[in-house]
Formats: C-alpha cells, sequence, structure tokens
C-alpha cells in the first residue's frame, strides 16, 4: 500500500525559484554576514542563517532523499482510509505529501520563503511532528540522525556558496529538475556548475 497518494513524478523543467534561491543565498547573505574576516563558517554563523535554514528546508520537502522513507508492517488489522492493512508491507510516500496541494499553497514552486518566520509555513519543522512535512519519517522509527545531518548540510552549504562563485550553465529559465525513481532520490540529469573560487570572502 502506498501512503500519501501517488501522484507520477513529473518532468519538472520549471526552473522556479531555484536560481533566485542559489543567488540570493551568495549574494545577499552568504558574503554580508558571514565573512566577518574570518576564513571558515562556523556553526555559530548558522545560528542566524535563516533564509538557508529555508533552502534546504524546501528542498527537503520538494526532494526528500528517501521519498517512500522505511517500509513499514502492520502488526494487526487496522483501517487507513478504507485500506485493510493487515500484516501488510505500508509505505509513506513523503514525496507525495511534501507536494500534496491540500497541504501546501503552490505546492510545487520551490519557494524557501514559505519556511520563514511570520511567513504561512514558518512554524512547520521536519522534526516528525508536522506530517506534511517527513522527509526524516516520523515517530519511534524516525530518523534519529536529523539534528547531525541538518548541521552538516548548513556547514557544507554555507562554506561551498562562501568559498566559490557559482555559476549555472546557459539554461536559461528552464533547468531540468526531473528525477530518477528509486529508494533514494536524485537527479535524472546530473547538474553541471561551474565553481570558481572567491578567496576574497
Ligand atoms: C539528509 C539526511 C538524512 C535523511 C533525509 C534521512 C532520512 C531518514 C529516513 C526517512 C529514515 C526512515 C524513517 C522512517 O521510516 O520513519 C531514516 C532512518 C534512519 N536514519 Fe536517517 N536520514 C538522514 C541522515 C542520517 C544520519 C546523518 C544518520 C546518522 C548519523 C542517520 C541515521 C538513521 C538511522 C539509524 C535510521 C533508522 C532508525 C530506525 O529504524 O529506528 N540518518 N533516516
Amino acid at each position: 500500500m502506498l501512503m500519501g497518494g501517488t501522484r507520477e513524478l513529473r518532468k519538472d523543467t520549471v526552473r522556479s525559484g531555484y536560481a533566485y534561491a542559489f543567488e540570493s543565498i551568495m549574494s545577499a547573505y552568504i558574503p554580508a554576514s558571514l565573512s566577518n574576516g574570518r576564513p571558515n563558517v562556523t556553526e555559530d554563523d548558522l545560528e542566524r542563517k535563516d533564509y538557508l535554514k529555508a533552502v534546504i528546508k524546501e528542498t527537503l520537502r520538494l526532494y526528500p532523499p528517501s521519498p517512500l522513507l522505511s517500509p513499514r508492517e502492520s502488526t494487526q488489522d487496522v483501517k487507513i482510509k478504507g485500506y485493510i492493512a493487515a500484516a501488510r508491507m505500508v509505505f509513506t510516500n513523503a514525496w507525495a505529501i511534501g507536494r500534496d496541494p491540500a497541504s501546501w499553497e503552490e505546492a510545487d514552486k520551490f519557494c524557501p520563503e514559505r519556511f520563514l518566520e511570520n511567513n504561512a509555513y514558518g512554524s512547520i519543522d521536519f522534526k516528525g511532528h508536522d506530517f506534511q512535512l517527513i522527509p526524516f519519517g516520523a515517530g519511534r522509527r524516525g530518523c534519529p540522525g536529523i539534528s547531525f545531518a541538518i548541521a552538516a548540510n548548513e556547514l557544507v552549504l554555507a562554506t561551498v556558496l562562501k568559498r566559490f562563485d557559482w555559476a549555472l550553465p546557459n539554461t536559461g529559465e528552464n533547468l531540468d529538475m526531473s528525477e530518477c525513481v528509486g529508494l533514494a532520490i536524485h537527479r535524472k540529469v546530473p547538474l553541471v556548475a561551474t565553481a570558481t573560487p572567491h578567496n576574497s570572502r
């Protein structure tokens, strides 16, 4: 049984807000607030990086690395949305849940701003309490590595943005964001980007 709907992976050629998000972090947030005369990004810098955190959250909403989480098996009869799941393997489609228009405005649009404080989804988090956003699962068998994973993601992303000038190939507004189907999500078309060291930051 597949919980959370069976929306098909679609060829998402809409560049939507990716370039904007990328450029915003690079030019508006990172240099100004992370430089501080120090060469490296530290965890202290990240305390204040609301936009960067929102970008990671929005990425996990649209592209949960484990789109079907871990399979579960019911130990007794249980009715879920009209299905009987006695001794059945149940998959939770976190990918579809993250794009469900019943839960998200402009569900397919990449819009990190939605997660900024005071905005519509500012209080939603991925720690397993808000069931519309469960890239790490939820409950007793939810991912125990959330804090470590998020800290590593923030640190690496902030560092590579701070240390390099990034440029996308000339794809205009059509960066192909299609995904491959699989246990772990990944890009169908590899991302080609140039990174020029930026030593002055
Ligand atoms: C972005 C990074 C990560 C994502 C998206 C992720 C996602 C997940 C998901 C979806 C599950 C299954 C949860 C469920 O079915 O309810 C899981 C389980 C698990 N994760 Fe992660 N994870 C990440 C990083 C990590 C890291 C860094 C660690 C360890 C340091 C870790 C350790 C585990 C373990 C041990 C489980 C099994 C928990 C259990 O079955 O009781 N994960 N993770």
